[in-house]
């Protein structure tokens, strides 16, 4: 008979930022509001790399109980017995040295997008995590959508034929009239010390949806690398500002175009007015995603022969009655219990090779564009006293 506890898991937060915040509310959001009963999650502990006093700052913030501990390095976070599994909120450019110490510390670990900035130290972190036997995955959140989930299940019923093709973009206006961007230099989003530019901040999402649609949802034996064409602008700082990518799929002869940039918005009016985000384009029908494609809350379906149907799909995000909070970084975290109740490692959702997949086509799509970031945040060694790690400046 199944327990009608909820299997609970304790997370530790790595990093303060913005994303760490808006997760960690997440998990504290209940589970019964998005009629989830059989995981629930605890957060127990915040690490800051900048001090003990920020990460307590942090916990107060996001309203963890006053029983949460904050620590103010990451290696005291990652030795903590008490934490289940580790959330890395640090820029990119953090993830493998940060991934990395947890793993080795024996954690469980929920690493932010992009995985890595290199396909060799996704793989790195990978092996660490099959031979630790631990929980490894990339939070690439939107893949738990139930909308995601939705359009996944029609695309492999058929409901659209085969598909051939996939346009998916997303891209902000942060244009300025005097030709920069309105992030500065410093900001993770261009600086190529913390891994910034578009693509590995935002195509990925654009990536996410091409590989959605054309390679996850292929059989495992019939999955294959794609071939890579790539377009990349830079911006002053070295960091890829508008970033076009054609992926093709020989066996299956279909081809997937992923865009990014910095300087013109995927939706221009913020009123969906210049159509779908994502286009899933089969032999018989049509699937359009409304943007942005990290956060979508409604598709549409055509049939060729539909006679002019359009099937519309609204999957709003369901708030917690409470805090009136919720958005949609919950069904990660509940995936992650999952796995951890189910002792499996990986997640069927976002598999390790198709994140080492993913991290191989950015990495060819930028070094086709000429972009270079630096030693520190390339190697694939691991040094548990990088400055990476230490927060040592
Ligand atoms: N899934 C999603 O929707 C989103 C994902 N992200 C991903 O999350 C990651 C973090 O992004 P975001 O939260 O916006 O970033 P922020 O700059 O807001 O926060 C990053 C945190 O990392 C820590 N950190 C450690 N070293 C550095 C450093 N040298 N420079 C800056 N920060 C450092 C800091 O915390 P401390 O000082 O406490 O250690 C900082 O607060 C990125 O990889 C990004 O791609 C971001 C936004 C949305
Ligand atoms: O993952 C993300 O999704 C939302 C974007 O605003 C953010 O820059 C990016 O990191």
């Amino acid at each position: 008979m199944a327990s009608s506890t909820p299997f609970s898991v304790r997370w530790g937060i790595m990093a303060t930022g913005w994303i760490a915040e808006v997760f960690t509310k997440d998990l504290l959001a209940n589970p019964a509001a998005r009629n989830v009963h059989d995981v629930r999650h605890e957060v127990v502990a915040a690490a800051s790399s900048s001090s003990k006093d920020r990460a307590a700052d942090f916990l107060k913030l996001v309203k963890a109980p006053s029983s949460a501990k904050a620590y103010g390095s990451y290696h005291e976070l990652v030795a903590d017995p008490d934490i289940d599994i580790i959330y890395v909120a640090t820029p990119h450019s953090h993830h493998f040295q940060n991934a990395m110490l947890a793993l080795e510390a024996g954690k469980n670990v929920l690493c932010e997008k992009a995985l890595t900035v290199t396909a060799e130290q996704a793989t790195k972190l990978i092996q660490t995590a099959r031979d630790k036997n631990v929980f490894f995955m990339e939070a690439v959140w939107t893949r738990f959508f139930p909308l995601s989930i939705q359009v996944r299940e029609l695309i492999a019923s058929g409901a659209i034929g085969t598909v051939y093709r996939t346009i998916a973009d997303l891209s902000i206006n942060r244009d300025k009239p005097d030709g920069t961007v309105d992030f500065a230099d410093s900001h993770r989003m261009v600086n190529p010390e913390l891994a910034g530019g578009a693509l590995l901040d935002l195509g990925i999402y654009a990536l996410t949806w091409v590989f959605q649609s054309l390679y996850h949802v292929q059989p495992e034996e019939e999955k294959e690398a794609p071939n890579v064409v790539a377009a990349v602008n830079q911006y002053h700082t070295g960091a890829d500002e508008t970033t076009s990518i054609i992926v093709q799929f020989p066996k299956h002869k279909s081809h997937g175009i992923a865009l990014t940039s910095l300087r013109i918005a995927t939706d221009v009016d913020g009123l969906n007015s210049g159509g779908a985000a994502i286009r899933i384009q089969g032999s018989q029908g049509e699937i359009q995603v409304m943007g942005p494609a990290y956060c979508p809350l409604q598709y549409r379906v055509i049939k060729k022969d539909g006679g002019g149907k359009i099937e519309v799909v609204d999957c709003p995000i369901p708030k917690d009655p409470q805090s009136g909070w919720g958005q949609g970084m919950f069904w990660e975290a509940d995936e992650c219990a999952r796995c951890l109740r189910d002792g499996r490692k990986e997640s069927k959702t976002m598999p390790w090779r198709e994140s080492i997949v993913i991290m191989e086509v950015m990495e060819q799509a930028l070094r086709q564009g000429g972009v270079a970031y630096p030693e520190l945040i390339t190697t694939g060694v691991y040094d548990a006293q990088s400055p990476l790690n230490t927060g040592k400046r």
